[in-house]
């Protein structure tokens, strides 16, 4: 390896030269923004490092307005967008944006090119339209069940921890709801839950802390990787740093699991037994008989148009690692925000207690519909306030131009009603500022108030972007999260078991930061991952 280093180097010098003198040289058309710090961080550290989430990003919105330009590293261009047409228009997918290649890359090698999260256009509208039924409201009621019995687990376990204790005892919750989470997604959706599977959870946990890790050189390399040609990329995967490491051992861990469960599930199939109605199983009757049968014919490529609702084994198994990595850290961070609001808000956790114990009384409704007639609990709004992917990137993929709802005066003073976007510029999908936009959410956009969803504040009619509760959380357009109904039925049923069964507060003194990691984690006042919240029986 040690030979390799400098030629390493050298290409990674010369193409950082190459991409410096051949990037496009005009950025969106003049459209004004911060000044960088620098060129080889550009705006990147406010944006990324520093917490609380938010502290530079908001003051930017409402300094420059829904749209305005920042710098990435060694000088890419990018282009901040909360405006509800420009939005639209990106998120249309109509092929003149892709997902950004940082992430293509980490994609690929963590969860294989078959991943939905990967794959674009044709392919990607076949894979989603063969995942879509396992997602669908009637596939999540069925869903119910299961959930409730993860939860019930983790209150069963916070109950044991009390029994000795004669006052509250204060303990770290962030671990705890992150092994439910993992419980939930793989044992709900995939049929296969991962939590005795020491090998597994060890690749994953793993994957979550070097995902989450956050610094200078991290956010530099990020941009470095992208200049790299791709013999480059195949000498890493040899010779892989510690981090990449990583990411390649969990991607080996989840094909081998999807192996066993699969091989399990097709001699299950065999002896006519029929799996229940899970992801992997709704997937695999969508594999031809021949591909389930032949195992020399397993790893065919399935031809789009031929056959549209066709997936192939390897397809499916790529599938597997996706689902775990993205229903998992977003759902249990997300609770982990309720849960915060809730201790800091008494008042709030009787609420939810009352509208509970009442609708258990009068059996009005049950499952899924039980959990979406509670008013407070669907008012908290977390979703809102707590964006858990604060902004998704895409890339210019042609010279194109987005049409914003209000003219923008350049730089050089021209009022202009479109922006210009050169091929290889930059879009962030600005999730997190959309959400507190005064013009959509009210005044006191930046509070946690779930008063403006019971009082008739909140109205955005057909400017609704997003599938849940007109929030771009998760996201909008083809791309939408295919987990959006699972996500809110497991933290209604989580949210719904810890409150009635517990007092929730915060310990004296404890000051929680929001900080970006995969999604939004807190960080206690001590520089720690964790949240310390004071619980008693209620
Ligand atoms: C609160 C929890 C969640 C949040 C905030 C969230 C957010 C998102 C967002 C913003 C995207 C779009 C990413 C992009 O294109 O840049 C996405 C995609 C996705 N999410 Fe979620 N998600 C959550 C939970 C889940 C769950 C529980 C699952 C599965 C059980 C899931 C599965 C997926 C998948 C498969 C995609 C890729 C969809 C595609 O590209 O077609 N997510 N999610």
């Amino acid at each position: 390896m040690a030979e390799r280093v400098p030629l390493i180097l050298g290409s990674v010098f010369i193409a950082l030269l190459a991409y410096k003198f051949f990037r496009p040289k005009k950025a969106f058309g003049d459209v004004p923004g911060p000044v960088p710090r620098s060129w080889l961080f550009g705006n990147m550290l406010e944006l990324q490092l520093y917490s609380p989430y938010g502290k530079h990003e908001f003051e930017w919105q409402k300094q420059y307005g829904p749209i305005y330009s920042i710098k990435g590293c060694i000088g890419e261009d990018r282009l901040m967008v909360s405006d509800t047409t420009a939005l639209r228009a990106i998120l249309a997918d109509t092929g003149d944006f892709r997902k950004s290649p940082q992430h293509q890359l980490v994609n690929k090698e963590v969860f294989g090119d078959g991943s939905v999260l990967y794959v674009h256009g044709e392919q990607h509208r076949r894979i989603r339209a063969v995942m879509n039924p396992a997602f669908s409201t009637a596939a999540i009621r069925a869903r119910v069940h299961s959930l409730q019995a993860c939860a019930q687990h983790l209150s069963e376990k916070w109950e044991a921890r009390l029994e000795f204790q004669s006052t509250a005892g204060i303990f770290d919750i962030f671990q705890d709801i992150h092994e439910t989470t993992l419980s939930g997604v793989t044992d709900a959706v995939m049929g296969y839950d991962v939590t005795n599977d020491k090998e597994f959870t060890k690749a994953y946990k793993n994957l979550v802390i070097t995902g989450a890790k956050r610094s200078k050189i991290a956010i530099v390399a990020h941009a470095v990787l992208l200049a790299l040609p791709p013999w480059a990329i195949d000498v890493l995967k040899l010779f892989p740093p510690r981090d990449f490491k990583t990411l390649l051992k969990h991607c080996n861990a989840s094909q081998r699991r999807a192996d066993i469960f699969l091989k399990s599930q097709i001699e299950a199939r065999k002896l006519g037994i029929e799996p229940e109605n899970d992801l992997f199983n709704v997937m695999r009757k969508m594999m031809s008989r021949i591909l389930i049968l032949e195992p020399h014919l397993r790893h065919r490529q399935v031809d789009s148009h031929k056959a549209s609702a066709e997936v192939s084994l390897q397809e499916i198994k790529d599938q597997f690692g996706t689902i775990t990595v993205a229903g998992e850290d977003t759902t249990a961070n997300s609770i982990v925000w309720a849960l915060y609001q809730l201790a800091k808000n008494l008042d709030y956790q009787k609420k939810i207690r009352e509208e509970f114990v009442e609708a258990q009384e009068n059996k009005r409704k049950e499952g899924l519909e039980f959990y979406e007639s509670l008013p407070f609990l669907n008012a908290l709004e977390t979703l809102r306030f707590y964006s858990m992917v604060p902004y998704s990137e895409r890339i210019a993929i042609k010279d194109t131009v987005i049409p914003v709802s209000q003219p923008i005066t350049t730089r050089s003073g021209q009022q202009i009603t479109q922006i210009p976007v050169k091929k290889g510029q930059y879009v962030q999908i600005a999730i997190s500022s959309y959400h507190r936009l005064s013009s959509l959410w009210g005044p006191d956009a930046e509070e946690f108030n779930p008063m403006r969803w019971l009082d008739g504040r909140t109205k955005l009619g057909d400017k609704a972007l997003g599938p849940y509760a007109n929030l771009l959380t998760f996201l909008g357009g083809p791309r939408t999260c295919l987990g959006w109904r699972f996500a809110v039925l497991e933290m209604q049923i989580v949210l719904c078991e810890l409150v009635r069964k517990f007092n929730l507060a915060l310990p004296e003194n404890s000051t929680i930061e929001t900080a970006h990691a995969i999604s939004l984690v807190p960080i206690h006042n001590r520089g720690d991952v964790e949240l310390l919240l004071c619980i008693s029986c209620a």
